[in-house]
């Protein structure tokens, strides 16, 4: 059994007082997470290069159906048909933009979610622009590293190493997330150890995840595609949505790790671990905080 699997059947074993994890939180994710089973969400990612087939197999093992459909002449027949979206500029250049705008623009003409991964927005201005204009159109949650909600928080390029954090704990970013927060009017969620969830007031942090999975290319648009659609199956309550889907991705994340090799393996095994999860072993791993 792995660190984090073991520490996981200690601390959410329903033993009352002892036990740090509200028990709320298992039944409001396993509900999630059969219902997107039964729903089977469509979700249009307008997504870097490197995270397509990463995030078009989660959403896929996971029992939702992905399309990464991203050119501006397919929004205005596309869109409309989807129930969540994720925006992700990680392979940004100046020709995705337009479509970028329009599918979010169009999805809050609709009333549907959308979801922004601002990967990287602090290290150059083209990105940094980028971001915070699709910022102001009102994406239902932004989930980005410490680094990347800082540079969207302060609207400044700031540190970062490329597409990685350099802030070493989720908790650098919290003040900057709750401002984030207020000022957009979306959930924002920073990665890391502790996933942190934030609609500017309440906080809840998430706990579950190894810390291999940031070895793996793209586990983080993965979790954003993931978050988006969570969020379509319940867009009232994005901060409940976004912080069930975190801590599914990261109990597929430490069952994986039993089987896992290293970062290639580990890869396999999660999206095997989002198709096998069950109910029983969501409940008992669920590890999800008010902060
Ligand atoms: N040290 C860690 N321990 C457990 N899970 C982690 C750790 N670091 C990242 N994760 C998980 O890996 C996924 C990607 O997060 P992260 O690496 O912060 O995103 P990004 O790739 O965008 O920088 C998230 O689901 C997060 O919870
Ligand atoms: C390596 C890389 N370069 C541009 S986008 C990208 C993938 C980033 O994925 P993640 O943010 O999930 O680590
Ligand atoms: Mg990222």
């Amino acid at each position: 059994m792995t660190e984090a699997s073991s520490s996981a059947m200690q601390h959410n074993d329903n033993d009352g007082e002892s036990n740090p994890y509200p028990a709320h939180w298992g039944p409001t994710a396993w509900a999630l997470l059969a219902d997107l089973r039964q729903r089977c969400p469509l979700v249009q990612c307008l997504t870097n290069f490197v995270s397509m087939d990463m995030a078009a197999n989660t959403l896929i093992a996971a029992g939702a159906s992905p399309a990464m459909i991203h050119s501006l002449g397919e929004i205005p027949d596309f869109t409309p048909q989807t129930h969540a979206l994720c925006v992700n500029v990680g392979t940004l250049s100046p020709s995705w933009v337009p479509a970028m705008k329009a599918a979010a623009e169009l999805m809050i003409k609709l009333g549907k979610p959308w979801v922004l991964d601002p990967v990287s927005a602090g290290a150059s201005g083209f990105r940094l622009n980028t971001c915070l204009a699709l910022v102001g159109l009102k994406p239902t949650v932004i989930r980005g590293n410490g680094s990347e909600i800082i540079a969207l928080s302060k609207a400044s390029l700031g540190a970062s190493k490329g597409v990685e954090s350099a802030h070493g704990s989720s908790m650098d970013a919290l003040e900057a997330a709750k401002s984030l927060a207020k000022s957009s009017g979306s959930v924002v969620a920073v990665s890391g150890a502790v996933d942190i969830v934030t609609d500017g007031n309440r906080v809840v942090g998430v706990h579950n995840g190894v810390p291999m999975m940031q070895k793996i290319a793209a586990t983080g648009c993965a979790v954003t595609a993931f978050i988006a659609a969570f969020v379509a199956l319940d867009p009232s309550h994005p901060l409940e949505a976004t912080a069930s889907a975190l801590s599914v991705f990261g109990i597929a994340g430490e069952l994986g790790m039993v089987l896992a090799k290293g970062p290639a393996s580990l890869r396999v095994h999660l999206i095997d671990s989002l198709t096998a999860l069950d109910e029983a072993a969501l409940l008992s791993r669920v590890r999800i905080t008010d902060m």
